[in-house]
């Protein structure tokens, strides 16, 4: 990390959350994927949350632990061999910075397209760091596409792999990401250690399909809930989190609504998380399924490409809603 001329605090501002922290907060939804009514549990978290936990899910740990370990290597090396795998435009190591309009957090991260061969000069050993990533990214893309195939089905909408293609397609553009949250010494923790008050990744919602997160055993993460209460989300090393992105919400007519999200730094742990973003091909059409309209139903947004999102996206804030200027403006 580089060091800071003005205390973090200063630079990251500090959180005042809106409401008062909730006494019994809900707890955040699982699904047992190995269970036959994990279909259900999956739509009703995804309306009421867009967000859920999943275990069971068939990733094997192994392939977690080489990654895990393969990242952690990759953080701890120098700052100039990190820069040389590029500055993010948007793909890169960057420092701090998040996207290009000004968003800062207490984070690193290494940003990959998946249908790329990531550069990864600079690192000690390029060849086992690119074989922890093929294989842990095949193994959650397999996972991402079970859970799409289930959410059609449990949405009665036909054929079932209408979502998984997108993301399964050659041309798809999904994206990867290795967040690394150093201790942050300014950060004043809660004496249970679920909130701080210097920003890691400010709040936002993801603009793919869904996004599937792991995470080591260091708190941070927190969603937002429907009447805008954050709730922290207690890390669990072997399981993954699952966000409805922006264009699942565009999918399903807005019946899912993308999740808010966001993560406190840590006074005292590391936070190393890894995220697969599943993007469909940049030409797809992001629009209601047809068969979830019902009679003279209309689509709550305009046409648009998974590009025009995307473009836009970029241009937008990290905090920004997204797909605002997606929306139909409809007489009532
Ligand atoms: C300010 C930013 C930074 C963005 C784009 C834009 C708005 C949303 C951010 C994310 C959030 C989800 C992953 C990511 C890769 C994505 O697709 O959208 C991020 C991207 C980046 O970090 O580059
Ligand atoms: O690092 C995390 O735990 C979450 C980061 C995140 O939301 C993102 O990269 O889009
Ligand atoms: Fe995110």
């Amino acid at each position: 990390m580089v060091i800071l001329s003005k205390p973090a605090i200063e630079q990251f501002g500090c959180i005042r959350n809106k409401q008062a922290a909730t006494l019994f907060p809900p707890l955040i939804p699982l699904v047992d994927l190995s269970k036959p009514d994990s279909r259900q549990q999956i739509i009703k978290a995804c309306e009421e949350f867009g967000f859920f936990k999943v275990i069971n899910h068939g990733v094997p740990m192994d392939f977690i632990s080489r990654l895990e370990s393969e990242a952690t290597k990759f953080f701890s090396l120098p700052l100039s061999e990190k820069e040389k795998t590029g500055q993010p435009q948007p793909y890169g190591y960057g420092n701090k910075r998040i996207g290009p309009n000004g968003d800062v957090g207490w984070v690193e991260y290494l940003l990959l397209t998946t249908n790329q061969d990531p550069n990864l000069l600079g690192t000690e050993n390029p060849e086992s760091f690119r074989i922890a990533l093929d294989n842990y990214m095949a193994a959650v893309k397999k996972m991402a596409c079970e859970i799409l195939e289930m959410i059609a089905d449990g949405l009665k909408v036909q054929p079932r792999n209408v979502l998984s293609k997108l993301m399964m397609d050659e041309q798809s553009d999904s994206v990867f990401r290795l967040n690394h949250y150093p201790p942050c010494p300014e950060v004043v923790q809660s004496l249970n250690g679920t909130s701080s008050n210097v920003i890691g990744f400010g709040e936002h919602t993801d603009p793919q399909i869904i996004s599937v997160l792991r995470s080591n055993n260091t708190s941070g993460l927190q969603i937002s809930l429907r009447d805008g209460t954050w709730i922290s989300v207690p890390p669990d090393q072997y399981s993954f989190f699952i966000n409805v992105g922006d264009s699942l919400q565009v999918m399903t007519n807005g019946r899912f609504k993308s999740v808010k999200h966001r993560v406190l730094a840590n006074s005292v742990k590391s936070r190393l998380s890894m995220i697969y973003f599943c993007g469909p091909p940049l030409s797809e059409k992001i629009a209601p399924l047809p068969s979830l309209m019902r009679g003279d139903q209309q689509s709550l947004y305009k046409e648009f490409t998974w590009f025009e999102y995307k473009k836009s996206a970029y241009s937008s804030r990290l905090a920004d809603n997204r797909l605002m200027h997606f929306e139909k403006i409809v007489a009532s």
